[in-house]
């Protein structure tokens, strides 16, 4: 644990009460406005920190989180109006150095003689449209699941603001709610609509579900059999004006958590918060010293509807030109068709304070025209203020020595277990019972993000070797379809799950030998992360975050010492792909003792959410060191 010292009897000084690169970024004359503060003499016992460099050189060199001296940025984005932005916010590029944020941990600075630790706390909000294990898609309800625990483990406030989706499947989850008794009315979509708020007090967090007729139906949160439930901007913007509402109106645990405090804003349902903040409250003097983080966990998804529904959001008119989003000429459908859009992500982009990706690998990818889905000059014009914090996972859930869904636990210490969990899924699964075939896996959304189509060309060749496959996942019907005719096909290697099952996608990732994942993009992944701390070994594609977690196998290295604790194939082809499941199937036949190198190290890495629970902070105190973006 980090703290933040100050020099004896210098509690008064500004810059020294500062993380280290977040200090040089701060005008001398600003108060630093940090939520909460406590000051304890001496007891060691922060809950939280952050390590204070006061050191000051004729050039100001500070430590970046990995520890290494940076050179000196004095630079902040200013506010710009976006009522006047361009139809696709391009602005003004006011500065384009990217604030470093590498993983690793920081290089303590302390000051001789200092006796203090300042514990900074913070006032979090976190809206999002999903969140382990009350509802969860993907890796964003993992996320939104895990990190916010992570964070009030380290003495933050934080509460979850999310929908109470009613299925009839998974209702049983909101069971321990309360109702708060709370109910506002939000103006949007023509009239007055009413939610309630029911809340969970649960390992430190307060989950607070809006509750509203519309969260109340068959299917996953976005959509059924039918695809995307058609009115999902309307249940998303109830969403953002419930959560705007939310900390000023709860009184959890006897207190609001008030104006003073921080949005993050994951993906484009809760895009309307900093957008709300910007033109709905901040004009009449509330949450101005609020901020707002956008965390991109998937581009792709924009929350784009026609422009005719402007109207509906319940926000000034002259607010249109931050959400206005004009389609280019080729995507058009006819001659009449302007391409006139809303584009809600586009609107937290231009209105967030801060923009963070779940990677550092994808914070550039989206800034380039292959990965920017459009927003990409965009994202580039504020890259002063977008980073990179790779995800972490939650350690508990998935520990290998103590998974309540698999059948033997084993650990780095003793893997008999392993091969048991391989066998027992063999058997499960109707395969034949082979400890010694490679059981190859791929578990996700049928998508095309996802890549499964270069294994529904790949799996005539791959099965041709003496290997085993299973393969867990719902959404595109066709590859549903196919992964029922793959199954019926090659009865002997080959089996398909089509449906979302938590429990067994433990048992897989316990039992299989090799995880695939050949993802288009991918902003950090977390299957890779399980699979790895599973003792199975990462086969993907060199993209986003699964090239920063993943370290390709180098059996020659240094001193004859053997590195990597997966392969990473690109380009992004059946033959390259073939050629890296080729390696890792050699590799796994004929030299055991690589292979235990390889799922020993994978084990060992440190995936928790420590690391990047002290860059969120990191990000944090910068965001809270300017004014708002958007004034
Ligand atoms: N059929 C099924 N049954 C059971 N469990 C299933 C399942 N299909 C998927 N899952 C689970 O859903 C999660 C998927 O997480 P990922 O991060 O790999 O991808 P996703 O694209 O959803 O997340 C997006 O957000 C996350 C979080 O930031 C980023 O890591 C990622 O790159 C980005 O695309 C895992 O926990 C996985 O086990």
């Amino acid at each position: 644990m980090e703290a933040l010292r100050i020099a004896r009897g210098s509690a008064a000084c500004v810059s020294s009460e500062l993380p280290s690169s977040a200090a040089i970024r701060m005008p001398r004359n600003r108060r630093f406005a940090f939520v909460g503060v406590s000051s304890k003499r001496d007891t060691g016992e922060g809950v939280r920190a952050l390590r204070c460099a006061s050191r000051r050189t004729d050039r100001e060199t500070t430590s970046g989180v990995d520890g290494k001296d940076l050179e000196k940025v004095l630079v902040r984005d200013s506010p710009v109006d976006y009522q006047k932005a361009s139809p696709n916010g391009k602005t003004e590029v006011v500065d384009d150095t990217p604030h470093p944020i590498t993983g690793g941990e920081e290089e303590p600075t302390t000051i001789e003689g200092s006796e203090t630790t300042i514990q900074v706390t913070y006032n979090i909000i976190f809206v999002t449209s999903e969140a382990a294990p009350y509802s969860k898609t993907g890796g964003l309800g993992d996320v939104c699941g895990s990190l916010p625990i992570s964070l009030a483990a380290r003495g933050h406030r934080v509460m979850v603001v999310s929908p109470k989706y009613l299925n009839g499947v998974t209702d049983h989850l909101f069971e321990g709610l309360s109702d708060l008794g709370c109910r506002i009315k939000v103006s949007c979509f023509g009239g007055e609509q009413e939610v309630a708020f029911f809340h969970e007090y649960r390992a430190g967090v307060d989950w607070v579900f809006v509750d509203h007729p519309s969260y109340h139906r068959h299917g996953s949160p976005y959509g059924d059999n039918y695809g995307a439930f058609g009115d999902n901007q309307f249940r998303f913007t109830l969403l953002c004006h419930a959560a705007c509402e939310a900390p000023l109106v709860l009184p959890l645990g006897g207190f609001t958590y008030g104006q003073k405090c921080l949005f993050l804003v994951n993906d484009w349902h809760a895009g309307l918060v900093p957008v709300l903040l910007a033109a709905k409250y901040r004009p009449h003097g509330v949450y101005q010293d609020a901020r707002s983080i956008v965390i991109i966990h998937n581009l792709a998804h924009q929350g784009v509807e026609p422009a005719t529904t402007y109207g509906n959001l319940g926000l000034p008119a002259e607010w249109y030109g931050a959400l206005e989003w004009v389609f280019p000429m080729w995507t058009r459908r006819h001659a009449l068709d302007r391409g006139e859009a809303v584009n809600i992500l586009k609107g937290a982009v231009v209105t967030a304070d801060r923009l963070l990706t779940v990677s550092q690998g994808y914070a550039w990818e989206i800034t380039t025209p292959e990965g920017g889905y459009g927003l990409n000059e965009l994202l580039s014009s504020r890259k002063s203020v977008l980073n990179g914090i790779t995800n972490g996972i939650d350690v508990n859930d998935w520990d290998p020595s103590s998974d309540k869904h698999i059948p033997f636990h084993y650990s780095y210490d003793d893997l008999a277990g392993k091969v048991k969990c391989k066998t027992a899924l063999q058997e499960e699964l109707g395969l034949a019972v082979r400890p010694d075939c490679p059981l190859i896996a791929f578990i996700g959304r049928l998508d095309y993000q996802k890549g499964t189509d270069l294994i529904q060309s790949a799996i005539p060749e791959l099965l041709q070797d003496d290997v085993q496959f299973v393969m867990l996942g719902s959404g595109d019907p066709d590859t549903e379809n196919w992964m029922r005719y793959a199954e019926g096909t090659y009865k002997d290697k080959f089996r398909g799950w089509v449906g979302f099952n938590v429990a067994i996608s433990h048992r897989i990732t316990a039992g299989c030998d090799i995880l695939l994942m050949p993802s288009r993009f991918e902003p950090c992944g977390l299957n890779q992360l399980y699979a790895m701390r599973y003792g199975a070994v990462p086969v993907v594609h060199a993209t986003g975050g699964l090239r920063d977690t993943v370290e390709n196998f180098d059996p020659f290295s240094e001193e004859g010492i053997e590195r990597g604790t997966g392969w990473t194939f690109s380009p992004l082809t059946k033959e390259s792909m073939l050629g890296a499941l080729g390696n890792a199937i050699k590799t796994y036949k004929e030299h055991k003792s690589s292979w235990e190198g390889l799922m020993r190290r994978g084990m060992q890495r440190n995936c928790s959410w420590d690391n990047a629970a002290v860059q969120y902070e990191q990000i944090f105190s910068w965001a809270l060191l300017d004014p708002p973006y958007v004034k």
